[in-house]
Formats: C-alpha cells, sequence, structure tokens
C-alpha cells in the first residue's frame, strides 16, 4: 500500500516558498487532486519517490529520457564533463560537435542556435519568421503550445487548458493581436485566417504531431495543404519538435511524417533531460540571425557544456542505432493493443491515440482530433483512471491534456504491470 507521508510534508513547506509548491504548473495535480509526488532518483524506466515508492514511468522528463533515466553513457559523460567547468561564457568544440550533428540528423536544418528551454526556441523562431518576412503575425492551434512566452499564451494548449487559463492575464492585447489561432486538423480554418490577414502572416507554428491537448496525430491531407498554403502564400511553416524531435524519427515530425519546414525548434530531447532549447533551418533564413543578421537573440548560458555533453552523449546513441525507433514503436503498439484489450472487456468509453512512442487515453467517445474533442475527455473519469494507476505503481501525466511518452528502457513485462494495472483501474470507475 503506496503511503505519501514524505512527498505531503514536502508539498506543504514547498507551497510556503514556491507559488503552488510547484516550479512548473502540471507539476501540481490540480486537475486530478492529491498531492504531487516528489521525486528522489529514478533508473531506467522505474522512479522513486521520497516515501521509498516505486513507478512505471509514463511521462520520461515530458519526453527527453527515451533511453530511459539515469542512461549510464550520459551520466559518465556529464561526470567528466563538469570537471572541465560547469560554464564558460565561450564558444566550446562541443557546441560545433553537437550542431553538426543535429544538422546531420534532422532534414531542412542547416544551422541550429541553442537556447536553453522549448519556450526560447518557439519564441525565437518566431522572432526570426518576422524579421526574415517582414510581416508580424502568425498562427498557432489551439490546444497547441509552444511555451510561456506572450504571443503563444492564447489558446495554448498543457497546463495552460488544465488550468482553465489557455489565454493568460500579463499578455497584452497589443501583443495578442498577431497571434491568430486555427483549428488542428482542419484546413479549411487555416485558409480563412490567411484570406482575411493576406500579406500579413509570417508563419504558422503548429506541432506537427500535438502532445499538449493529449496525443492528437495530424491528418495527413491537413498537414500537406498546411504546407502548400505557407509555400503558396511566403509564410514560414514552423514545426515545434520540442516533443517529437528525435523521438518520433532520427529526423523527427519531418522524417516520420515526410513533410518539410522551415524552421524547427527543438528542446528537452536534445539536452538528455538538461535545460536546452534550439532552433535551425535552412541557411538563408538563420543567417537574419544576430551576429549575422539583424534579428538579435542571445543566452549567457546557451550551449552550456554540461548540456551539450547530455545532449550530444544521446543523440549519438539515436543517430548510430536506428533500431530503437522501431523497438519504441513496438513497445507503444504493445502497449496500445493491450490498454484497447482491457478497455473493450470494461465497457468503460475510451479513445486511445498513438504515434512512434506517444501515446494518450481519452476518457470519451468521441475521435479526439483537436482540442475541442479532446476536451470531451477532461472529465470526472480521468482522475480516478490517474489516482487508481498511480497507486499499481503506475505514473501518468496527472492532467488529460498530456501525452505519455515511452522509453526504450520499458521493458515488456512492466508493458504487461501497465495493461494489468489499467484493467484493475478501470474495474473501479464503471
Ligand atoms: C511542443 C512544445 N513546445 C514548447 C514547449 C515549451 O518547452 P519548455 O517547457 O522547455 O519551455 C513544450 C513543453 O513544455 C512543448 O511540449
Ligand atoms: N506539456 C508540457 C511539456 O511538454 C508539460 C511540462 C511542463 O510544462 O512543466
Amino acid at each position: 500500500m503506496y503511503q505519501y507521508k514524505r512527498s505531503s510534508e514536502l508539498f506543504d513547506v514547498s507551497k510556503k516558498y514556491i507559488p503552488g509548491g510547484v516550479n512548473s504548473p502540471v507539476r501540481a495535480f490540480n486537475s486530478v487532486g492529491g498531492t504531487p509526488i516528489f521525486f528522489e532518483k529514478a533508473k531506467g524506466s522505474v522512479m522513486i519517490d521520497v516515501d521509498g515508492n516505486e513507478y512505471i514511468d509514463y511521462i520520461g522528463s515530458w519526453g527527453p529520457m527515451i533511453l530511459g533515466h539515469a542512461h549510464q553513457p550520459i551520466i559518465d559523460a556529464v561526470k567528466k564533463a563538469v570537471d572541465n567547468s560547469t560554464s564558460f561564457g565561450a564558444p566550446t568544440e562541443l557546441e560545433y560537435t553537437i550542431a553538426e550533428l543535429i544538422c546531420k540528423m534532422a532534414p531542412n536544418v542547416d544551422m541550429v542556435r541553442m537556447v536553453n528551454s522549448g519556450t526560447e526556441a518557439c519564441m525565437s523562431a518566431i522572432r526570426v519568421a518576422r524579421g526574415y518576412t517582414g510581416k508580424d503575425k502568425f498562427i498557432k492551434f489551439v490546444g497547441c503550445y509552444h511555451g510561456h512566452s506572450d504571443s503563444f499564451l492564447i489558446k495554448a494548449g498543457s497546463g495552460a487548458s488544465t488550468f482553465g487559463e489557455p489565454n493568460s492575464p500579463g499578455v497584452t492585447a497589443g501583443t495578442a493581436k498577431d497571434t491568430l489561432t486555427a483549428e488542428y486538423n482542419n484546413l479549411e480554418s487555416v485558409k480563412k485566417l490567411i484570406s482575411e490577414n493576406l500579406g500579413e502572416i509570417a508563419a504558422i507554428i503548429i506541432e506537427p504531431v500535438a502532445g499538449n491537448m493529449g496525443c492528437v496525430p495530424p491528418d495527413m491531407d491537413f498537414i500537406k495543404g498546411v504546407r502548400s498554403l505557407c509555400t503558396e502564400h511566403n509564410i514560414l511553416l514552423i514545426f515545434d519538435e520540442v516533443m517529437t524531435g528525435f523521438r518520433l524519427a532520427r529526423g523527427g515530425a519531418q522524417e516520420f511524417l515526410g513533410i518539410d519546414a522551415d524552421l524547427v525548434t527543438y528542446g528537452k530531447v536534445i539536452g538528455g533531460g538538461m535545460p536546452v532549447g534550439a532552433y535551425g533551418g535552412r541557411k538563408e533564413i538563420m543567417d537574419v540571425v544576430s551576429p549575422v543578421g539583424p534579428v538579435y537573440q542571445a543566452g549567457t548560458l546557451s550551449g552550456n557544456p554540461i548540456a551539450m555533453t547530455a545532449g550530444y552523449t544521446l543523440l549519438k546513441e539515436l543517430n548510430e542505432n536506428p533500431s530503437i525507433y522501431q523497438e519504441l514503436s513496438d513497445k507503444t503498439e504493445y502497449l496500445r493493443k493491450g490498454l484497447i484489450q482491457v478497455f473493450d472487456e470494461s465497457g468503460v468509453n475510451y479513445k486511445i491515440n498513438s504515434m512512434g512512442s506517444m501515446i494518450s487515453i481519452f476518457f470519451t467517445d468521441v475521435d479526439v482530433i483537436d482540442f475541442e474533442t479532446s476536451a470531451t475527455a477532461n472529465n470526472e473519469k480521468f482522475p480516478i483512471f490517474f489516482h487508481q494507476m498511480l497507486k499499481r505503481g503506475i505514473y501518468l501525466p496527472p492532467s488529460s491534456f498530456e501525452s505519455y511518452f515511452l522509453s526504450n528502457s520499458l521493458s515488456y513485462e512492466q508493458l504487461d504491470k501497465t495493461i494489468q494495472a489499467c484493467k484493475e483501474s478501470l474495474a473501479e470507475i464503471k
């Protein structure tokens, strides 16, 4: 029987010094209730909390733990790197090495600039698109999340929707007016915005496989149509690959879907769990970035040697072992089939979406194709399921608006345990 005594104590004292006791809102368990679990350590796919409870992890630090926690080659490389200093604030050879590797792995990326988070990467990519095209407006999709910079907090997914604040106070009307919102998987909504704002749109930014309204794969006609519209109207297509980059395939969603982007943003994965982000694209576009061009973007700790070491070690392994992607897909498919079987037996309404190693369960009977349909699953069943799974040692994202991320360190035995836990949990929510 799991008990959360120490987590509870830590949550109480944290709330005194940290807003809501957490450093990022989705961690607070607000939409599922109860006490957030405070963790002490993790190895592979198992996380251990401060009360000594063990969980099979389906968050993977929100994506980067593709090969599992405390992956030995990353730990060894980082230990070695810290001896040489934790930051120089000056260029290092490693920055060139990882940039070259990213450009080799990712299609349409000739140049890449490192930043410190996915938010910074997306914010900078929009600035570059504006600087390159000389236009101000951009289109995003309802329920997609591109970080917490002002212009993205308009109908945003992830924590913003979980907390019922898709439009955040603090974002001025002046900023919001340049963010146009279309419906995911609805090409007509994109066409309409373009025709209403002809010649004014710099970029369309999209999660090519959405993960911040749960996992919502793109309809291929839709995503191809978005690409064509961008080409036709001189709009830059920005793929936000903070979740999908180097996860769906070596070349991320661009390779996985066979669609070319003009700019791409990356995040957590390229830091192997350290705080990193990056944006990149064709040379002619990236040449507008300072100090070559006039678009200013900087970062004191950008290209941090420890983060670069962790990221390079992970990317190198992914690059050299493409079978990892097949293994991950096979495991996700095994889990999906197992879940379908126990859900069908249970009689509980559900939909499961998955793509590559991203998967989500939705407690709804409508196909989940956009934010509106995803929101139908944000109901009373989800918190019950979440806590039933938790007490059986399965750690899922504490919000119905998040994707699960599988790690290749998951064993088939752990997947079976998860399916069995799901079967038992469903019996509790009928
Ligand atoms: C698709 C996407 N873009 C951007 C971000 C923002 O990244 P970060 O939280 O590192 O700022 C996230 C995750 O939070 C994300 O999932
Ligand atoms: N959806 C977000 C990242 O992928 C959730 C993580 C966070 O905002 O803390």
